[in-house]
């Protein structure tokens, strides 16, 4: 059983013209995808690919469950050091618990998350000067653990707690989380931490940052804030099912995902990807999936460019350049189920405003008929749009999305013929900056 529900009807070009796929594109890149559907079945089947077996995986829960336990206790804040993948997948389960959402997170009862996901000096010096360090805990995350960025958060709390005279509970308050040492491979963070006996669990090797939000790299997160972890594991599993199961292409929505995008950007000029939530609570997931898409598939000049936005407020920024401007998108608007949620509109006061038809309306109605209007108001201008729709949104469902995505990508890269799991630019650029650091 998924919860969620994709649709590429408008996408095709039967209904959207000659901007949408065409039949016999599409059945050509589904035939495609065969191979990399083959090539996930044969990775589950040898143990090959890590991320695959995380669905069923419950042995680690306990130990994720724990950790989170020990930085919640006696905790008003818990600071995330790491960047990308390190901290995007806690970020988005994060948001589900209201992490981060405009306007309502800040006030949200429990301890406060802060991921320290991008490094900025005034930022994080503001962030030392105003945490209560007594009451605050850390957890440093990297798989390498030799990203600069990380690194320097790190170094900058250790040295904070140790002037403020909390150098002795270090080991209490903190919790590492990285690679095993491997031979010849220097591992930073590793030897930082265990000076201090600061408790570091494992990264699993065989995970790779941006694949790992289903990992403990994003359930510690999600589990300080007391949501169902295991939940997200089985909803990761409905999105696995149906490639386990050996269906063809068509009918496993990620392979649907992937053979759409490829087949667009390939037939159609279609290099942008656009993902639009209509929900604060996937805000971060448009974040998380610009750095699954665009390190995966940014390859020997391969890949299409992926855009984040979140519906109703980028209608009032981005709407016009998506609807009138170059034709080069695939929309992807993901809906919820907002209708009959939120405050009520009072009779007079709509009337008042000069809306009378909003009277005994929610919020959420609004929200839930302007995700609908956007969607067919692309598709009726010849912009092909794929929908996805969750009823209920929670952590099953987002599981099912992220391992969705995850698979989508890899089935991508398959089709365009690049390695989904490297990054070799990226590396090039952190090495020349730790030269360019030491006046090289
Ligand atoms: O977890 P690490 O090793 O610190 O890396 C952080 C991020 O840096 C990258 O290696 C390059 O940007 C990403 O792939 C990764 O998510």
């Amino acid at each position: 059983m998924s919860s969620i529900i994709q649709s590429i009807e408008s996408a095709r070009e039967e209904r959207v013209g000659r901007e949408g796929v065409a039949p016999a594109t599409l059945n050509a890149m589904l035939e495609r995808a065969e191979g990399g559907l083959k090539w996930l079945r044969e990775r589950h089947a040898d143990k090959g690919l890590a991320l695959l077996q995380l669905p069923a995986q419950t042995s680690d829960l306990a130990s994720i469950k724990k950790a989170a336990d020990k930085l919640r206790d006696g905790a008003t804040d818990v600071v995330l050091l790491g960047t990308g993948g390190s901290s995007l997948g806690g970020q988005t389960l994060a948001q589900l618990a209201d992490h981060a959402v405009a306007g309502a997170g800040s006030l949200r009862s429990g301890p406060q998350l802060h991921f320290m996901d991008n490094l900025d000096p005034i930022t994080f010096g503001s962030l030392l000067d105003r945490l209560p360090l007594k009451t605050s805990r850390f957890v440093a995350i990297s798989k390498s653990g030799g990203t600069g960025e990380t690194l320097m958060q790190t170094i900058a709390v250790l040295t904070a707690l140790e002037k403020a005279g909390l150098g002795d509970t270090i080991s209490k308050v903190m919790v590492g989380l990285t690679e095993p040492n491997k031979p010849g491979n220097r591992n930073g963070l590793r030897d930082l931490l265990s000076k201090y006996d600061v408790e570091i669990l494992d990264h699993d090797t065989g995970v790779g940052g941006r694949f790992s939000a289903l990992t403990n790299v994003g359930l510690i997160p999600a589990a300080v804030l007391g949501l169902d972890i295991a939940a997200i594991r089985q909803g990761a599993g409905q999105a696995l099912a149906p490639v386990l199961a050996g269906k063809s292409a068509k009918d496993v929505s990620s392979a649907l995902g992937a053979s759409l995008a490829v087949a667009l950007a390939e037939s159609r000029g279609k290099t942008v990807s656009v993902v639009m939530p209509y929900t604060d609570r996937l805000e971060r997931m448009t974040r998380w999936y610009v750095q699954l898409w665009a390190e995966s598939l940014g390859k020997d000049g391969k890949g299409t460019t992926p855009l984040g936005c979140n519906g109703p407020v980028d209608q009032h920024s981005q709407l016009q350049l998506f609807i009138g401007g170059p034709r080069d998108k695939l929309f992807t608007v993901i809906t919820t189920s907002p209708a009959g949620r939120g405050p009520v509109m009072d009779a007079k006061l709509s009337a008042l405003a000069g809306e009378p038809d909003f009277a005994g309306k929610t919020i959420g109605d609004l929200v839930a008929a302007q995700g609908r209007a956007t969607a067919e108001t692309l598709a009726k201008n010849g912009c092909p749009v794929r929908t996805i729709h969750i009823p209920t949104l929670d952590e099953k469902s987002l599981g099912e999305l992220l391992m969705h995505y995850m698979l989508e990508t890899i089935i991508a890269a398959h089709l365009i013929g690049v390695d989904a799991f490297d990054q070799p630019a990226v590396e090039e650029g952190k090495i020349l900056a730790k030269q360019y650091l030491n006046g090289k």
